[in-house]
This record gives C-alpha cells, structure tokens and sequence, in this order.
C-alpha cells in the first residue's frame, strides 16, 4: 500500500485555542478513510491543514508527496476539495459553475460526464439559488471532483441532506472510489462510516483516540461492553467525550 497522505504530529492553535493538538495518521491509496470526532474535537482544521487552506504550527503534512503549505499550486491541481457548507453566488447556473472550476485545473474532467454521474443534468441551467439542498450537495461534488483529482477530501457531505438524498450520495462517494480516487470523509453519522469508510480515525480534543476498521471497532466495543454486536455507534460512544475533568488516561 502506498501512502497518499501523511499526517504526523499536527499541530494548530487559534490564539490560546489548541485546536489540534497532536494528530497522526496515514491515508493509502485507493481507501475511504473516515475522520470522526465530537463537535469542535479539531477534525475540519485538521483536513484544512492537509488541504492547504490553514498553516499549521507543527507537524508534518505530506500529500501525495507535496506539503501543503508549501506546494499549494501544485496541491490544488492533485486534491479535490468540498467545503463545510460552501455556497456560490445565487444566480450562478450549474453549468456556469462547472465552467468556472474547470478553468482553474491543467487537466479537467469532462463536465458533461460528471453532471450526468451526479444526476444533474436536468438542473445544468439551473442557478444555485434555486437548487435544491440535494442538487447543492451533488453540485459541491461535482466541483470536488472537476479537476480530476487522485485525492478528494469531503467535509460533512451528507449533513442537511434527507435519508434518500444521503444514500444516493453514499452511492456517488462509492462510484467515485471506484474510479481510483482516494477519500477522506469527515462525517457525524456513524451508519456512512460504517457503509463507506475502509479505515477510520476518531479524534477527540484535538487527538487521535484509534484508528481502525470500521468493523474491528465495532467488535472491540462488543468485547468492552460484553455484549454479542454492538455498533461503530457503541464504539464512538466510549471512545470520545470522556469530558475534561473525568480524563483519565
Ligand atoms: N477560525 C477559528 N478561530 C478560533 N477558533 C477556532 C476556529 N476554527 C475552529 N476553532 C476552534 O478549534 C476547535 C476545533 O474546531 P474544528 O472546527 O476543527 O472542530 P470539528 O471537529 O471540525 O468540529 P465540528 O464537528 O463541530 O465541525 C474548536 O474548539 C473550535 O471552536
């Protein structure tokens, strides 16, 4: 396995903040790899660290062999990035969009072919605005994945969306796989980890608690609990939020 990203003691602060304080983990090649974590536990700064989009105060960063904060251009070309809640001025049509995004790459995807994998062909003329919340999802996607990158790192993807609007974009995450993409998912929901991701990492005050399988986690929580099944659901629960003042290590 060839690692894509490397991630080795991060660190980043916002004034007295520790946002991330000591992060470690590989990304190889080809795998889903899920980051979870409570609210404000540092995942979103931590893949804006790897994205290039915040400098960090310590550790080192590789993706596909170029650091961030140093190789931005290069980076950009390579990585797909889909924001937290990204949002395009209201009257840019899909299709405009597209157009845009495509010019800032050396070597764009087909746009015509990626809106009809992404099921927006009948919307290519529709402006932003008047998208819907599951065509906006699909639109940021698109933008992700425009430039042809071998990388592509989705924060919260399917927040916001409904059951239906979610499972077709698990299925979208899964065909873009397929295509030899590497992913890194930042989510909430333990049932898409568990369907998606090969590996995850779970992050807790700006730590990483294990990383493992989705499964592996699953069944080390069973063990703990001395129950027959529990979930990644189980695991995430007793893995994170042991709080500040009952930590104990
Ligand atoms: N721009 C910023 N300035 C100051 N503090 C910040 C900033 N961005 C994040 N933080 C703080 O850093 C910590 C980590 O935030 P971050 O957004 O990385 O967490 P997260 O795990 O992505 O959270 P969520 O699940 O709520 O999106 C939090 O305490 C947050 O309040």
């Amino acid at each position: 396995m060839t690692a894509v990203i490397e991630v080795q003691g991060l660190h980043k602060r916002y004034g007295d903040t520790v946002a991330v304080d000591d992060v470690s983990f590989t990304v190889d090649e080809g795998e889903i790899f899920g980051i979870l974590g409570p609210n404000g536990a540092g995942k979103t700064t931590t893949v804006e660290c790897v994205e290039g989009l915040r400098e960090r105060d310590g550790g080192m960063v590789r993706v596909l062999g170029l650091d961030p904060a140093r190789d931005r251009a290069e980076l950009t070309q390579q990585l797909g990035v889909q924001l937290q809640d990204a949002r395009l001025p209201e009257r840019l049509r899909v299709d405009e969009a597209l157009d845009l995004y495509r010019s800032f790459y050396r070597a764009p995807a087909d746009p015509d072919a990626l809106l009809e994998a992404l099921g927006l062909d009948g919307a290519r003329r529709t402006q932003f605005g008047k998208l819907s919340g599951g065509q906006r999802q699909r639109l940021s996607i698109a933008l992700a994945l425009v430039g042809n990158p071998r990388v592509a790192v989705l924060d919260e993807l399917t927040t916001g969306l409904d059951p239906r609007a979610r499972r077709e974009a698990w299925r979208l995450i899964a065909d873009v796989r397929a295509r030899g993409v590497t992913i890194v998912l930042v989510t909430h929901f333990m049932e898409e980890a568990e369907r998606l991701c090969d590996r995850v990492a779970v992050i807790d005050a700006g730590r990483v608690v294990i990383v493992d399988s989705p499964a592996a986690l699953a069944a080390r929580a069973a063990a703990e609990l001395g129950v027959e099944r529990a979930s990644l659901e189980d695991a995430f629960v007793a893995l994170t939020g042991s709080g500040e003042d009952d930590h104990v290590d």
